[in-house]
C-alpha cells in the first residue's frame, strides 16, 4: 500500500482545518478556473531560464565565497543575487503568495509551509560545483498550495535542460516526457546520493556505512554528482533507479518531488513512511519496492528539520 505522498508532516491531513487557498480565478471564472496555477508555472519557467543565464555567466567569473553550516556548505554572491531576482519578480506578480528560499532561510527567515500558495526556491543547487566550475548546477523552483506540491521547475544551467512537472500533467525534460525505471531490487540498480554538509567522523561513518550496505547488495553503482535536484531529475528521466540522502532541504526536494511523481516514481521518507518535506531526508525510486528495500538498509543521519531552525 503506497504511503500517502503529500508534502509530509507539514502537510495537513485531507480533513485538515485552515482556510484553503483559492486558486487564481478570473472574475468571470475563465481559463484560470480550469487551470488555476498555469500562469504561475509559466512564470516559473521564464524565471528559471533568466536566472540560469545569470548563473551560467557567473560560473566562469571570479566569486566571493562564504560558508554556512560547515566549511563545505558554500554560498556566493550569485546565490543571493539569483534568489533576490526570482523572489522580487514573483512578489511583484503574486503579492499574496509566500516564499521559502535557501538563502533567505540562511539569513533567518522562517521555513514554514502554510496553506497559502508558497514558492520553494533553491537559487543555485550545486553551489560547490558552481564554485569549482563543475557542470551540474541548477536553479530549482517548487510551488505548493494547501501544503501540497503543485509543480516543479528545475533548470540545468550549463546544458540548457529544463525539467518540469505539474501535478496530474506529467513530467518533461524540454519537450521529452520523463519516465522512471521499473527496477525493484538493489542488486541491479544504479543509485544516486549526495554527501550533505556534515563532515564529523560519526556522520562520515554513517554515510560511508550506508554506501557499503548498498554495495554489499551488489548495486551496480552509487553516484554523487554534487546537485541533489539534478540527481533527482536524472532519476526521473530513468537514468538511475533510486536516490537517497540525509542533509538536503525542502528547497532541494520541492520541485524534484513533483517531477519524479509525475514521471511515475515515488518519493518517501527514509523510514519508508510518507515524505516529510521538512525532514532533511528522502528516498526516491522508480518503484515503491526498491524504495522500501533501501529504507530497510539505511542508518539514519540526523540533520534536524527545516521548520525547526
Ligand atoms: O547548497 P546547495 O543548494 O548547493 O545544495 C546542496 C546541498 O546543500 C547539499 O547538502 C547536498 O548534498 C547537495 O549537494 C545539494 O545540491
Ligand atoms: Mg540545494
Ligand atoms: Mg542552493
Amino acid at each position: 500500500m503506497k504511503p500517502s505522498e503529500g508534502a509530509g508532516r507539514s502537510a495537513l491531513p485531507a480533513d485538515g482545518h485552515g482556510d484553503k487557498a483559492a486558486p487564481n480565478t478570473l472574475a468571470d471564472g475563465g481559463e484560470a478556473a480550469e487551470d488555476p496555477w498555469k500562469e504561475c508555472m509559466e512564470t516559473a519557467v521564464q524565471l528559471a531560464l533568466r536566472a540560469g543565464q545569470v548563473v551560467k555567466k557567473a560560473l566562469t567569473e571570479e566569486k566571493r565565497i562564504s560558508t554556512k553550516t560547515s566549511v563545505v556548505d558554500l554560498v556566493t554572491e550569485t546565490d543571493h543575487l539569483v534568489e533576490d531576482l526570482i523572489i522580487s519578480a514573483l512578489k511583484d506578480k503574486f503579492p499574496s503568495h509566500r516564499f521559502i528560499g535557501e538563502e533567505s532561510t540562511a539569513a533567518g527567515s522562517k521555513c514554514i509551509l502554510t496553506d497559502s500558495p508558497t514558492w520553494i526556491i533553491d537559487p543555485i543547487d550545486g553551489t560547490c560545483n558552481f564554485v569549482h566550475r563543475f557542470p551540474p548546477v541548477a536553479v530549482s523552483i517548487g510551488f505548493a498550495v494547501n501544503r501540497e506540491l503543485e509543480f516543479g521547475v528545475i533548470y540545468h544551467c550549463t546544458n540548457g535542460k529544463m525539467y518540469t512537472g505539474r501535478k496530474g500533467h506529467g513530467a518533461f525534460c524540454n519537450q521529452e516526457r520523463l519516465h522512471v525505471t521499473q527496477e525493484t531490487g538493489i542488486r541491479n540498480s544504479l543509485i544516486l546520493t549526495e554527501i550533505g554538509p556534515k563532515r564529523d567522523p560519526a556522520t562520515l561513518k554513517l554515510f560511508l556505512g550506508n554506501m557499503e550496505k548498498l554495495l554489499k547488495f551488489q548495486a551496480h553503482g552509487i553516484r554523487v554528482i554534487g546537485s541533489s535536484t539534478l540527481a533527482l531529475c536524472h532519476m526521473a528521466s530513468g537514468a538511475a533507479d533510486a536516490y537517497y540522502q540525509y542533509g538536503l532541504h525542502c528547497w532541494d526536494l520541492a520541485a524534484a518531488t513533483v517531477i519524479i511523481r509525475e514521471a511515475g516514481g515515488v518519493v518517501i521518507d527514509t523510514t519508508g513512511g510518507p515524505l516529510d518535506l521538512m525532514s532533511c531526508r528522502v528516498i526516491a525510486a522508480g518503484t515503491m519496492e526498491l524504495a522500501q528495500s533501501i529504507a530497510q538498509e539505511l542508518q539514519t543521519i540526523d540533520y534536524g528539520r527545516d521548520d525547526e531552525n
